[in-house]
């Protein structure tokens, strides 16, 4: 059978497990741009439910904890047994070494990563049908923290604050898998053969692009970043940059989805918004770009640039009133920590600055000053962009190339822009 039919033919659940409910008014559809999609087969209107997946399809820290728990001798500490459905089944002999203590001390990244690869490399799981639809990595391959870890030369010509995100994102990446090396030698087991690099990657990147929020319960103690889900079939949406659909999470019922305040005609796709990303957010988090200019929330980072130009008394200056670094355009306008820092630039009395920075002034006597020195910024930017542009024309033409020739297009768009504006 098709691995979308067995999804979906799971998620009807059967006399213990609940079932899951998708409106027949939208379908999985496919194609090479955006991969999976779910789109209108008819007319639907505003908030018009369309989907619920019940907590015991959902993957994330509670639920690896009590599918592990089955395992094992120790109990935990939070009783879902009526709304999270466990099969019976052989104790695992992997998971019977897992103790609760160290288990704790994991993130959801690193557990949930570790137990997709773990589930993955087993002949039965109860979690299959979903593990058998998540993307591959090279369906991911837009990532470039991917080609970093690959040490593809290519990822010198992307954009300095893209190749800044990929880089801190490689971090967290290589910490986590050390982290989860780690567990398994506490706990007696070999990490390299169980768990490789590769393996924890493809789990990596898929909790990455994938995740939903979703508060865990207090008693866990987690970070704000490890209240996440994974929710098959709700993980099919693609993202649009205006509200679109709206989810929300019942304690009882699971992770719901609605029409929210778009109505849907026949062939139309349904979207959700991730967030007000730029592109480049988008491409280092999930491996893609929207089409040209058709993101509202592309900026550009000029912060290396002003940094630069900062003697000591001004970056104490804008450190102590929490306006140092960040500092973004669009194409008509500066941020607000842009003008303070480039006010600051040209201030000898600091004070000058402090009526500015509450509101009480416009900073009027800056302005032109710093118009010019945001040019002279843009036109380094544009000279090194090109320069990167022309460098990556010399490479035979691929997928990444295309993504690299996008990144640097965006940046002048918004320079030529901001200039010219
Ligand atoms: C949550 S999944 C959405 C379903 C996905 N298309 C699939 O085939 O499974 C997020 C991934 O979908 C793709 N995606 C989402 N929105 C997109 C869009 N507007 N344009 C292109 N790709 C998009 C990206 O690859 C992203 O990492």
């Amino acid at each position: 059978m098709d691995p979308l039919k067995k999804l979906v033919h799971w998620l009807e659940g059967d006399s213990q497990r609940p079932a899951a409910v998708v409106s027949s008014k939208i379908h999985i559809n496919k194609d090479d741009v955006t991969g999976r999609s779910l789109v209108a087969n008819s007319k639907i209107v505003k908030n018009e439910p369309l989907i619920t997946i019940p907590h015991s399809y959902l993957l994330n820290y509670v639920t690896v904890l009590k599918h592990l728990e089955k395992s094992t001798n120790w109990v935990f500490p939070i009783n879902c047994k009526n709304y999270i459905y466990i099969p019976d089944g052989q104790i695992d002999p992997i998971y019977a070494n897992f103790e609760l203590s160290k288990l704790l001390q994991l993130s959801s990244f690193q557990l949930v990563s570790l137990y997709l690869v773990l589930e993955k490399q087993k002949p039965e799981s109860y979690w299959k049908p979903f593990i058998d639809v998540l993307p591959s990595i090279s369906e991911l391959d837009g990532m470039p923290m991917i080609w970093a870890l690959q040490n593809d030369p290519i990822f010198d010509l992307l954009p300095n604050s893209i190749k800044e995100h990929s880089k801190a994102q490689q971090e967290k990446f290589l910490s986590d898998y050390r982290t989860v090396q780690e567990f398994l030698s506490d706990v007696g087991l070999d990490c390299t053969s169980l768990v490789s690099q590769d393996d924890f990657l493809w789990a990596w990147v898929c909790c990455n692009s994938r995740c939903l929020y979703m508060e865990l319960p207090e008693i866990l103690d987690k970070q704000l970043e490890d209240n996440f889900t994974l929710v098959p079939f709700v993980d099919f949406i693609n993202h649009a940059p205006d509200d679109h659909c709206s989810i929300n999470i019942s304690s009882t019922k699971g992770f719901q989805v609605t029409s929210g305040s778009y109505p849907y005609s026949d062939g139309d796709q349904i979207f959700f918004s991730y967030g007000a990303h730029s592109d480049e957010f988008l491409l280092c988090e999930y491996g893609f770009m929207l089409p040209a200019r058709c993101n509202p929330w592309n900026s550009l980072d000029i912060t290396p640039y002003i940094l630069k130009l900062l003697k000591g008394e001004q970056s104490e200056f804008l450190k102590k009133h929490n306006y140092y670094g960040e500092y973004t355009l669009t194409s008509d306008e500066m941020s607000f920590r842009t003008e303070i820092a480039l006010a600051t630039l040209q201030e000898k009395d600091l004070s000058k600055i402090l009526p500015i920075i509450n509101g009480m002034s416009e900073g009027a006597p800056y302005k032109k000053n710093s118009h010019l020195l945001v040019q002279k910024i843009l036109n380094k930017i544009l000279a090194a962009s090109k320069d990167k542009q022309e460098k990556v024309r010399r490479y035979p033409k691929s997928y990444r190339s295309s993504l690299i020739v996008q990144a640097h297009h965006n940046i002048n768009i918004i320079c030529d822009a901001y200039i010219q504006h």
